[in-house]
């Protein structure tokens, strides 16, 4: 989210989570005032190798609940991040995926993050619009909740309810692009329309 009207018009549609991105450059980097949200809302600070320094004031600057590490960020780094968050501050750890994915890689940050989030690479770190093969996750060994990310738009929903009835431990469906009428400024009408599917399964939680 970027700009202060549409955040408010968003926030009324009352998604779990709402994503602010604090790499420059993003055509979405935000630099504003977060307008204040519903309490329920947990605004969420994406970083793509960024220092310590600054996720730990960004944080403390616009209140942040939840950290989304989008770079190459390592086991090392997400352990010295931990210390320096409060500890209601969620980590979720990014990992993108093409056409397979080697979990183990997973396993060391386990116990450093929250959640983990499994996007689509691409040329971008983030909102590249482009789905993953999802079937990759049929391997997914652990019992870690994630969120499922990566060109979902309302089109992918129908997909995505499969997906969720599923064991895998989908914790919450992350949009962006294809929610879009720019970079940045999300359609209220397709929000909107993410409604009805969220109400037909309590098992998707919406960013
Ligand atoms: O959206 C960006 O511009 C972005 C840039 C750098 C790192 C992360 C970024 N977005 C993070 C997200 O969580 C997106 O929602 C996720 O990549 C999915 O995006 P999309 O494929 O457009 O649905």
């Amino acid at each position: 989210m970027k700009y202060p009207d549409n955040i408010i018009e968003v926030a009324a549609l009352l998604p779990d989570y709402m994503g602010f991105i604090f790499w420059e450059k993003s055509a979405r980097y935000f630099n504003g005032v977060i307008p204040k949200l519903p309490k329920s809302i947990k605004k969420v600070g994406v970083f793509v190798n960024e220092s310590i320094d600054i996720v730990a004031d960004k944080v403390q600057l616009h209140d942040l609940q939840a950290v989304q590490l989008h770079g190459k960020e390592s086991v090392a780094f997400c352990a010295e991040l931990k210390t320096r968050l409060p500890k209601k501050v969620e980590i979720i750890k990014v990992f993108s995926i093409i056409d397979s994915f080697d979990f183990e890689i997973l396993e060391p940050f386990e116990s450093l993050c929250d959640y983990f989030l499994f996007d689509t690479k691409g040329k971008l770190p983030g909102g590249n619009g482009t789905t993953f093969d999802w079937t990759v996750l049929e391997k997914y060994p652990s019992t870690k909740p994630f969120f499922l990310s990566g060109g979902i738009g309302l089109e992918e929903m129908p997909e995505v309810n499969e997906i969720l009835k599923t064991n895998l431990p989908i914790y919450a469906i992350d949009v962006n692009s294809k929610f879009e009428i720019e970079p940045g400024l999300k359609s209220i009408q397709l929000c909107g329309g993410m409604q009805q599917y969220i109400s037909k399964s309590n098992k998707i939680k919406n960013k």
